[in-house]
């Protein structure tokens, strides 16, 4: 189980820009971070991860390793090496055997339909074929927690769907997930739980029917709730 307890948070020169930030992801959890632009979704992330210059408070992973996967918004690609070359550079990070990263890579490379441009230079391709390349890092190293920054923004509706199986494949496998995002429908469908972010701190949290009982809008959609508190 993975427990995050933030007394505050923020940046060099902005300091405090989240703060009383306490819940938890249990094996198999998918736990929705929703909250207006500015709420302080990716700071969350960022502090979970100990990413952050000012930061009070206690983050534990349950194990003694810090084993997570980071998929960021933005991503983070080098100039000068292949999308092939970048897969090959997180199986050496992560100590992956040679036939077992290369079966899994090109079963993820297939799964995400990127053959055709495996040894192809990353910086020519679009946005989402980008974020495919992230969240392939990211199921590479099978971690056991993933930590997802607004994954469905830049991704067309296939590689939203492969993306929501494989990581409902991961989960059955143990695997925690902490994503952030504003697409509501989507995020009411598949998270087990919702921590509402806004202004900083934590609105409500909990299951659907949790939160429409903090919100006091029994029935309401996510949609609704998230409205009604923000
Ligand atoms: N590098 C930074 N330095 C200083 N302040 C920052 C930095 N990054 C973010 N902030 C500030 O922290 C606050 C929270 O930003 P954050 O990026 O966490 O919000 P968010 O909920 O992820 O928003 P969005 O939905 O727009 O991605 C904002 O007021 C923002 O201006």
């Amino acid at each position: 189980m993975v427990t995050v307890g933030i007394e505050q948070a923020g940046y060099e020169g902005r300091k405090d820009v989240i703060r009383d930030i306490h819940f938890s992801i249990n094996p198999g959890e998918l736990v929705g971070l929703i909250g207006p632009n500015g709420a302080g979704k990716s700071t969350t992330i960022k502090a979970v991860l100990g990413l952050l210059a000012d930061f009070t408070g206690e983050v534990n992973f349950g194990g003694s390793k810090k084993n997570y996967a980071y998929i960021p918004e933005q991503p983070i690609l080098y100039d000068k090496l292949t999308f092939w070359e970048h897969l090959e550079l997180a199986a050496s990070a992560n100590e992956m055997e040679r036939a077992d990263f290369e079966s899994k890579a090109e079963l993820l490379v297939k799964r995400f339909r990127l053959q055709e441009v495996k040894h192809h230079l990353p910086s020519s391709f679009s946005k989402g074929m980008q974020q495919k390349i992230m969240l392939i890092l990211g199921f590479l190293a099978e971690p056991d927690l993933y930590v997802v920054d607004e994954p469905f923004v830049g991704l067309d509706p296939r590689a939203t769907k492969d993306l929501l199986s494989l990581l409902e494949e991961e989960r059955k496998r143990g695997a925690a997930v902490l994503m952030s995002t504003h697409v509501l429908d989507t995020a009411e469908k598949i998270c087990d739980r919702f921590i509402l972010l806004d202004q900083g701190s934590i609105v409500a949290q909990g299951d659907l029917q949790q939160i429409q009982q903090q919100c006091k809008l029994p029935n309401a959609s996510l949609f609704d709730c998230f409205h009604s508190l923000t």
